[in-house]
C-alpha cells in the first residue's frame, strides 16, 4: 500500500474517476478526468461524462433505505455491497466508453449514496440520540456503496466516505464541493456565487479574491427534492420530475401556500447549515400536497407554487446570509434542476437584475457533471495529504483531510 500512495503522490498528472450519487437518487454520476498538480496549482481536464441511471428496484431500495420507517440494518447491509458493485461498474463502463484501460486510471473518488444524514446534535437533544452525554454531541452521516468492492473489483485505488472526519472534526459533513468550487472559480475581481440544484440546493459563495477561510457555503434548502414528489403526485408517478419545468409553468402561484411554505424553520437558520430527505423529502412534500388539495388548490398551483418556493428559498438565503455583507456578481448554476426552465426563470425573478444568472457549461463543465468532478478532485486532495473540508461551510473546528483509502490490486 505505501508503494502505491508513493506512486501516486510522486504522479503529477493523474487519470481519476469522480463518482456521485445524490439526493435526488437518479443514478451514478461518473466524471473522468485529467488532474495535475493539486492545492490551488490544480487543474482539471474533464475527459468524459455519464450517469448510469439506477434500475427503479434500486432507486427504490435506497429510497426505502433512507426512510426510517422502512430501512433496516439488512437492508442497508446488502444495499451497501450492491450500491459497490453499481459503483464498480461506472468506472468500467466510463473507461469502456473512453477507450481506455482500468490500468491507467490512477484514482477513484467515490461519494457514495446518503442513506441519512444527521448534521449535528444539539445539546438538548433527547437522550436516546444523545447518548453520551457530556461528551459534546456530533451529528453523523451515512454513504453507502462500499468502497472496497469499488477498489477490488476495478484494481484501483478509491478514497471514499469523505463526510465523517468533517463531523469529527465537529462539522456538519456538508457541503463539501466549496472546496472544489474554490479550486476551480476563485476570481480576483469578481464576487460569485456557485448554486447547485440538485435535489438539496446548496451554495458556494466566493468572495472577490478569497482565501479558502473567507468562503461562505451552506444549504440554502430543497432544489429538485420537493418538485420531484408533487410532480409524482400529479401525474400518480407517471413522472419522476417536471421535464423542462412545462407542467409548473401551467399553474399559477397560491398566496396561502406559498405563505406557508415560507414559515419553514430552515430558512431562517443561519449557517453552518445542511439538510437533506429528512426535511424536505417525501413525507414533507405528501403533506404539503394533501393539505394544499384538501384546500382545493388545483395540482398545477400546487407545481407552480412549490417551484417558486425553491427559488425563492435560494434567494431569500442570500439576501440574509450573502448579501448584508458581499455584493454578488453572478451566479453560476450546476445540478440537474438547471433544465428547469420554470425554475430558472423563478430564480431570476427573485434576485436583483444586476445579477448574471447562467449555467456552468459556460466554463466547459456540464451541469450534471460538477459534483462527480468535485469528489475527483477532493480524492486528489487525500491523496496528495492535503485538508480538504472548509470549515467556514460546515462548522468543523479545523482543515482535516477527508476521506477513507482503500488500496487497488497490487500494480
Ligand atoms: N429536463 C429536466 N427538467 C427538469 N428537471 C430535471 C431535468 N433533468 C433533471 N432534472 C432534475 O434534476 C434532478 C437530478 O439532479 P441532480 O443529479 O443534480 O441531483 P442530485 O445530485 O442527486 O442531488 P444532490 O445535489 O442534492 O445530491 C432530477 O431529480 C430532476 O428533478
Ligand atoms: C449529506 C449529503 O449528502 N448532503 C448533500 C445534499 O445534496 C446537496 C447538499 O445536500 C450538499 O450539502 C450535499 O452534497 C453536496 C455534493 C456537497 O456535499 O457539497
Amino acid at each position: 500500500m505505501l508503494a502505491e500512495l508513493l506512486r501516486l503522490k510522486g504522479k503529477t498528472t493523474k487519470k481519476v474517476v469522480g463518482l456521485m450519487s445524490g439526493t435526488s437518487v437518479d443514478g451514478i454520476d461518473t466524471c473522468l478526468a485529467e488532474i495535475s498538480g493539486n492545492g490551488v496549482s490544480t487543474r482539471v481536464n474533464v475527459l468524459a461524462f455519464a450517469t448510469y441511471p439506477y434500475p427503479d428496484n434500486i432507486r427504490n431500495a435506497v429510497l426505502e433505505a433512507s426512510n426510517p420507517s422502512s430501512g433496516t440494518v439488512e437492508k442497508i447491509c446488502r444495499l451497501n455491497f450492491t450500491l459497490g458493485k453499481l459503483f464498480a461498474e461506472a468506472v468500467k463502463n466510463i473507461a469502456n466508453a473512453s477507450g481506455i484501460s482500468l490500468l491507467d486510471i490512477d484514482l477513484v473518488g467515490s461519494h457514495g449514496q446518503t442513506i441519512y444524514h444527521i448534521p449535528c446534535l444539539s445539546s438538548d437533544s433527547p437522550p436516546h440520540d444523545n447518548m453520551l452525554p457530556g461528551i459534546a454531541p456530533a451529528g453523523s452521516t451515512l454513504q453507502i456503496g462500499e468502497p472496497s468492492v469499488i477498489a477490488h473489483e476495478t484494481g484501483i485505488t478509491t478514497v471514499a466516505d469523505f463526510r465523517p472526519r468533517d463531523i469529527a472534526a465537529g462539522g456538519q459533513g456538508a457541503p463539501l464541493v466549496s472546496y472544489a468550487d474554490f479550486i476551480l472559480f476563485r476570481d480576483k475581481e469578481k464576487g460569485r456565487s456557485l448554486q447547485n440544484i440538485g435535489g438539496i440546493a446548496n451554495v458556494t459563495f466566493l468572495p472577490k479574491d478569497c482565501n479558502i477561510n473567507e468562503v461562505i457555503a451552506f444549504d440554502t434548502g430543497p432544489g429538485n427534492m420537493i418538485i420531484d414528489r408533487i410532480t409524482e403526485r400529479i401525474t400518480n408517478n407517471a413522472a419522476h420530475f417536471d421535464k423542462d419545468g412545462i407542467l409548473a409553468a401551467q399553474g399559477q402561484i397560491n398566496r396561502e401556500l406559498l405563505l406557508n411554505l415560507q414559515r419553514h424553520s430552515f430558512l431562517s437558520k443561519p449557517p453552518p447549515k445542511t439538510t437533506g430527505r429528512e426535511e424536505f423529502g417525501v413525507c414533507y412534500a405528501d403533506k404539503i400536497y394533501n393539505d394544499a388539495v384538501k384546500a382545493g388548490i388545483n395540482n398545477m398551483d400546487i407545481l407552480a407554487t412549490v417551484t417558486w418556493f425553491t427559488a425563492y428559498s435560494i434567494a431569500e438565503s442570500y439576501k440574509q446570509w450573502i448579501l448584508n455583507r458581499h455584493s454578488i456578481s453572478e451566479v453560476i448554476l450546476s445540478g440537474g434542476g438547471c433544465h428547469n426552465k420554470t425554475l430558472l426563470k423563478c430564480i431570476k425573478q427573485n434576485l436583483d437584475p444586476s445579477i448574471r444568472v447562467y449555467p456552468i457549461d459556460m466554463f466547459g463543465i456540464t451541469s450534471d457533471s460538477k459534483e462527480a468532478l468535485a469528489f475527483a478532485i477532493l480524492a486528489n486532495e487525500t491523496i496528495s495529504g492535503n485538508t480538504n473540508n472548509v470549515p467556514n461551510a460546515t462548522g468543523a473546528r479545523e482543515q482535516v483531510v477527508l476521506g477513507k483509502i482503500l488500496p487497488g490490486r497490487h500494480r
